[in-house]
């Protein structure tokens, strides 16, 4: 069991679902990335999605994408992402980490030279939205042998190939709640429950689910079914949107508390 697993375990035995945000490394510095990591623990998060920035970032929406391209100004790269983690937990965070990035960059890295490195740097899970199929198998069995849990993607529209998709799968299942991109929604995919329902006939490991969750009330309502919940672009929004108080001593900490309270609304 590494972090990730133990801390779904103990928040089961306390009946209580994980909130798991996502943000993007580097947004607005690498340096302000690392207090807000400590602001988002302290407002109540349980797992943490680390995002590399990425040039091409197919599936996300334009809050992220804006993410990612301020991030990119201070070359902001998958090993800047590892050694973030790795500041954070010096700084105190408990928190289990994810490494979320896209596959071009660990392909850049190249895979034995990736896994050597996220093996010492304070990852617990790894999701690469747009890994093929074909090659997830030898990805998983060099995760599984750095002890890092390969979380997989489950879309509404997967149907049969769910039980393939969960069937060896670690860490948690991410359960994809509506079609298209990353971005706040007011409504989800007809039938996300039954959904999710059905994911969690086919797997014993914990359940999460991501896309378009923005308030406290999305996130009450999906943690009676799901194990975890996952919240990116209204947490990115809000960073974006105290960007000028973090850029200005003055205002800094009440830009950070912002970003805290914002956080700790989600989980109420
Ligand atoms: O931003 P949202 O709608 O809250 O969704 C979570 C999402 O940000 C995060 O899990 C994520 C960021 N980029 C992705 C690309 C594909 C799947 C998931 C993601």
């Amino acid at each position: 069991m590494n972090l990730m697993d133990q801390r779904f375990a103990t928040l089961k035995k306390q009946n209580q679902t994980a909130l798991i945000p996502f943000l993007t490394v580097g947004d607005p510095d690498i340096e302000t990335t690392v207090e807000i990591i400590i602001q988002l623990e302290a407002a109540g998060a349980d797992i943490l999605e680390l995002g590399v920035p990425y040039s091409d970032p197919l599936a996300d929406g334009p809050v992220i994408q804006r993410a990612s391209q301020r991030a990119l100004k201070h070359d902001v790269n998958l090993r800047t992402c590892m050694e973030t983690a790795v500041l954070a937990r010096k700084a105190g965070v408990k928190m289990p980490f994810i490494l979320f990035t896209y596959y071009n960059p660990v392909l850049q890295m190249g895979l034995d030279h990736f896994f050597e490195e996220v093996k010492s740097h304070e990852i617990s899970g790894l999701i690469i939205p747009d890994l093929p199929v074909e090659e997830s198998g030898d990805i998983r069995r060099r995760a599984d042998e750095a002890g890092i849990s390969l979380i997989p993607l489950v879309a509404p529209t997967s149907h049969e190939r769910i039980e393939k998709i969960v069937s060896n799968a670690s860490g948690f299942v991410y359960c994809v709640s509506s079609l298209g991109v990353t971005g706040e929604r007011s409504s989800f995919h007809q039938g996300v429950d039954e959904f999710i329902q059905t994911v969690k006939q086919f797997t014993s490991i914990p359940v999460a689910v991501g896309f378009g969750i923005s308030t406290h009330e999305q996130v009450a309502r999906f943690s009676k079914i799901c194990d975890g919940v996952v919240v990116g672009s209204a947490i990115v929004r809000e960073i974006e949107s105290v960007i000028p108080l973090l850029n200005d001593k003055n205002t800094r900490q009440q830009g950070l508390l912002q970003i805290r309270e914002f956080v700790a609304q989600l989980k109420g």
